[in-house]
């Protein structure tokens, strides 16, 4: 379980967002969105303990990461050891090949030496990410989507407790989209994770994810089951959007576009995306 109690996260001398609580469960997938600069990295590197927060304190079974510094500047390690933390920018310049990344994902166990067992596994790994047949080329020759389907692999291959997950479909294709939350919804049931997944395409979130959170500039704007949250009136606030809010055959909300509204009205201002 990871708990947030009434954070709030400052970026260039700026309150990003304040009084954000919330809690997520094992088991369960949580797609966090809300409009460009909205803070949903800022919200996810905090809670890897990689940006401090300036309130509250985020809570993972028995520690607690604070305002005042806490586990952050003493132990990096410990609280980072649990997540599998996949940042946006997959941007990555070395000489390595595709199964040679995916094995770094052990490095923490490691030392320098790779076993035939953890060979195994990361071929397991790329079999199930569906990328095998890349396993041997430079993963600096590699599509953005190819890359994001082996940096995903990576992240399975550090069996954590919990995924954050920074836009990890943006450079896939429709099937691959599909394929990879489909997998990351599978990993959080059978591995009991808590996954926390940053997504833009809202209905994606609505398939994929048990609760959203939706952040607006400045904090929580929602949080909830998909067919709770998702509201025209909500979108509308949030994004600046008009749009219509459909059913599919389950039941789960499909957001229709219909335009744009006017100008920005909440705390974005002057915040370019
Ligand atoms: N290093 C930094 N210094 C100051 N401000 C920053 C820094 N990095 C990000 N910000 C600002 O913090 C705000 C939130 O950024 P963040 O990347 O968390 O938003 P986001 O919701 O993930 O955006 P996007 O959807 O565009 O990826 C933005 O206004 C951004 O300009």
């Amino acid at each position: 379980m990871i708990r947030l109690d009434d954070i709030a996260i400052r970026r260039g001398g700026v309150d990003l967002m304040t009084g954000v609580s919330f809690t997520m469960q094992p088991g369960s997938v949580y797609a966090v969105i809300g409009p460009n600069g909205a803070g949903k990295t800022s919200l996810l590197r905090a809670i890897f303990g990689d940006l401090p927060l300036s309130a509250g304190a985020i809570t993972v079974g028995r520690d607690r990461l604070t305002a005042a510094g806490g586990r952050r500047f003493r132990e990096p390690r410990r609280w980072r050891d649990r997540f599998a933390y996949m940042p946006q920018d997959t941007h990555l310049d070395v000489a390595l090949t595709v199964l040679e990344v995916v094995v770094l994902g052990r490095l923490g166990r490691l030392g320098l030496h790779v076993d035939d067992a953890t060979l195994a596994l990361a071929t397991e790994r790329l079999r199930e990410a569906g990328i095998l047949h890349l396993a041997d080329r430079y993963i600096s020759t590699l599509s953005g989507g190819q890359r994001q389907m082996a940096l995903f692999a990576q992240v399975l291959m550090r069996e954590p407790t919990a995924m954050l997950l920074d836009e990890p479909v943006s450079a896939l294709d429709l099937r691959h989209q599909i394929h990879l939350l489909d997998l990351v919804r599978r990993e959080t049931r059978k591995r009991n994770l808590t996954t926390a997944v940053v997504l833009h395409d809202l209905n994606l979130a609505c398939q994929f994810a048990d609760r959203i959170v939706v952040l607006r500039p400045g904090g929580l704007s929602a949080f909830g089951p998909p067919q709770e949250v998702m509201t025209a009136e909500l979108i509308a606030e949030t994004y600046r959007a008009r749009v219509e809010i459909l059913r599919d055959s389950c039941g789960r909300p499909v957001i229709q576009p219909l335009g744009e509204m006017g100008e920005a009205v909440s705390g974005a201002e002057g915040r370019e995306p």
